[in-house]
């Protein structure tokens, strides 16, 4: 086999990533490289994802960050998406990345350690050991659907925080079937958000709701 067919073209970096990262975007520019050179072997990413790795993930997460402030816990942070993402963007807010995984736990040290992100925690457990009502906000992406995801993630935030998760085009779908979950979780201002939209680049849709 001809070995250049096995190489994934990786994106260019799009021009609205400097609008989105603005002084940060050395950063990114440096967390992204590092998923280019480590991601597929370390199992973080699938080789499809390169052609796609700015648009489709580095700037889809961080279009979020405007929507925090205080304490945020990341459920599944797998290779860092959302939270090493948004913690280059907003230094301002703490993170705490619960990831059970060891080899993803290392690679998500390493990253914070490399970027010299103070505001970072990372922490080896799965969302059910992590600490109660201790976020001001609580995110997750590609970790489970709304039925699954809400039982683990609510605990996690305290009275009058909130639920920020990334979600497909099927969060209609997976709300309307969440609506056991969504009150046991005493969930309030239940909404789906589109973010991104009139920017140049591929929005994202974003579960909302308060904790109670
Ligand atoms: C498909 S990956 C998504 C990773 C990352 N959020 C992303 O968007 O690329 C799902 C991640 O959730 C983690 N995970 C699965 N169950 C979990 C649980 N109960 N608590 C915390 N993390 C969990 C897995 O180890 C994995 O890293």
């Amino acid at each position: 086999m001809d070995p250049s067919s096995e190489i994934s073209i990786v994106e260019a970096e799009p021009s609205i990533a400097r609008e989105v990262f603005g002084d940060r975007i050395g950063l990114a520019r440096r967390f992204t490289a590092a998923l280019v050179d480590q991601g597929e072997v370390r199992g973080l990413i699938g080789p499809l994802e390169l052609p796609r790795l700015w648009t489709r993930h580095v700037i889809n997460c961080a279009l979020a960050a405007p929507l925090l402030h205080g304490a945020v816990t990341d459920v599944g942070s797998g290779a860092g998406l959302p939270g090493i993402v948004l913690a280059i963007v907003r230094p301002d807010v703490s993170f705490t990345l619960v990831e059970p995984m060891e080899r993803r736990t290392d690679w998500l040290q390493e990253q914070a350690s490399d970027l010299g992100l103070s505001n970072v925690i990372v922490l080896r457990a799965r969302a059910e050991e992590a600490p109660r009502a201790a976020a001001d906000i609580v995110t997750a992406r590609a970790v489970g659907a709304l039925t699954k995801l809400i039982p683990i993630a609510a605990p996690l935030a305290r009275r009058g925080g909130e639920l920020l998760l990334f979600k497909g085009a099927t969060v209609d779908a997976e709300v309307a079937k969440a609506q056991r979950a969504i009150a046991r979780a005493r969930l309030a201002d239940v909404r789906v958000e589109e973010l991104g939209t009139g920017m140049a680049t591929e929005g994202t849709r974003v579960f909302r709701a308060t904790v109670n």
